[in-house]
């Protein structure tokens, strides 16, 4: 097995903190990287991210930095926490320093804006095809697993080395990872997930019921594994927890910022108030225009993606693309 030195996770936001905090109780040292040093400095004075995860300490083994440069030769397993907007700038200000000593894995669940692009292929695009490349994905929100509670998640790569290594590196009594070899798989499910999260935060904020609520969360899975196939992804990956496990995470509880940011448009609220109630990244806004994009580009049919982002867009109201998928011709389930 490869041997962990000191671990640079990059994205002092909750899911990047909650992600050193686990690695931190390995007893790993640990370094958090954040792009704004007022809230590094803040993080280091009072030992824990008061912003994002206010009861998790850090312990003694967790820095909040904001030089990595100087990091980077003791260090060999680089995790990228910020969001999907931040991706590439993240990848383009370490890429002076990647050696072939180092592995990356990603956490952030979304695809490019601008191009489309699964975040394997920017990594690949920027950082080139030497360093081993994974990404961890699944039901886990930064909150529940800062707090110790009991977790799985998915890493998806190519590299059954780095597979193990990440496994291990990971595994917690409280957190699980299991490994897959579907990286596209594993980050269609993740990006998608948010989408339908959004529609069903919308059906819940009109009160639609429970049944669809139901329907929607199955209906968005077919949508996820049409699109997630025809990229290359495997089936069983939708089935698991990178898949199935986070869409119903996310469509039904309220931690979920997507599923809050679509309850927030059903109350009345316009999409720029809906993001500034939730405070937080809502990755699901980008990934519905570009899920339609890719659905198109694809021929594959993504009915609920496609409203969501009509919704997004100001091309049709809540009601009208509810209206809208109701008066879909029967078809076959499948
Ligand atoms: N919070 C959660 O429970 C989970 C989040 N994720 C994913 O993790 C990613 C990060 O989300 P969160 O930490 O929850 O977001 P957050 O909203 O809690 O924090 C975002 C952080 O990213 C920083 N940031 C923004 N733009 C940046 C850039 N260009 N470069 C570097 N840092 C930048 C912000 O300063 C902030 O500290 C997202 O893709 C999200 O979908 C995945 C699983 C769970
Ligand atoms: O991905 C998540 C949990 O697995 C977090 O979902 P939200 O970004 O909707 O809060």
């Amino acid at each position: 097995m490869l041997l962990p030195s000191a671990l640079l996770v990059f994205g002092a936001g909750s899911w990047g903190t909650a992600l050193a905090l686990v690695l931190a109780r390995q007893h790993y040292p640990v370094y958090l990287w954040g792009k704004n040093p007022d809230h590094v400095r803040t993080m280091q004075e009072q030992r824990c991210n008061a912003r994002f995860l206010p009861n998790a300490a850090f312990p003694d083994n967790l820095q909040a930095v904001t030089d990595f440069a100087t990091l980077m030769p003791a260090v060999q397993d680089i995790i990228i926490v910020v969001p999907s907007h931040g991706f590439r700038e993240t990848l383009q200000k370490i890429k002076p320093y990647v050696t072939s000593q180092h592995r990356l894995c990603w956490a952030t669940k979304g695809l490019e804006y601008q191009t489309g692009l699964l975040l394997h292929e920017v990594a690949r695009a920027e950082l080139g095809e030497n360093i081993p490349l994974a990404v961890l994905s699944g039901p886990s929100f930064a909150s529940e697993v800062a707090a110790a509670l009991p977790t799985a998640v998915t890493i998806a790569t190519n590299d059954t080395a780095y597979a193990r290594h990440l496994a291990q590196l990971f595994h917690h009594s409280s957190f699980r990872a299991y490994t897959s070899n579907d990286m596209v798989g594993v980050q269609i499910g993740g990006a998608v997930k948010n989408v339908i999260a959004i529609a069903t935060g919308i059906a819940d904020g009109l009160k639609m019921g429970a049944n669809t609520r139901a329907a929607l969360i199955t209906r968005g899975l077919s949508e996820i594994v049409r699109l997630g196939t025809a990229l290359g992804g495997q089936r069983e990956t939708f089935m698991g927890l990178a898949g199935l496990g986070d869409l119903v995470l996310t469509c039904t509880d309220n931690q979920s910022r997507n599923r809050r940011f679509g309850y927030y448009l059903a109350q009345g609220t316009d999409i720029t108030s809906a993001q500034a109630q939730v405070g937080q990244v809502v990755e699901g806004v980008h990934a519905a225009t570009i899920t339609h994009q890719l659905a198109q580009k694809h021929a594959v049919e993504m009915p609920i993606v496609e409203h969501v982002n009509h919704v997004l867009t100001g091309q049709c109201t809540l009601l009208e693309a509810a209206q809208a998928l109701l008066a879909r011709e029967p078809k076959p389930e499948m």
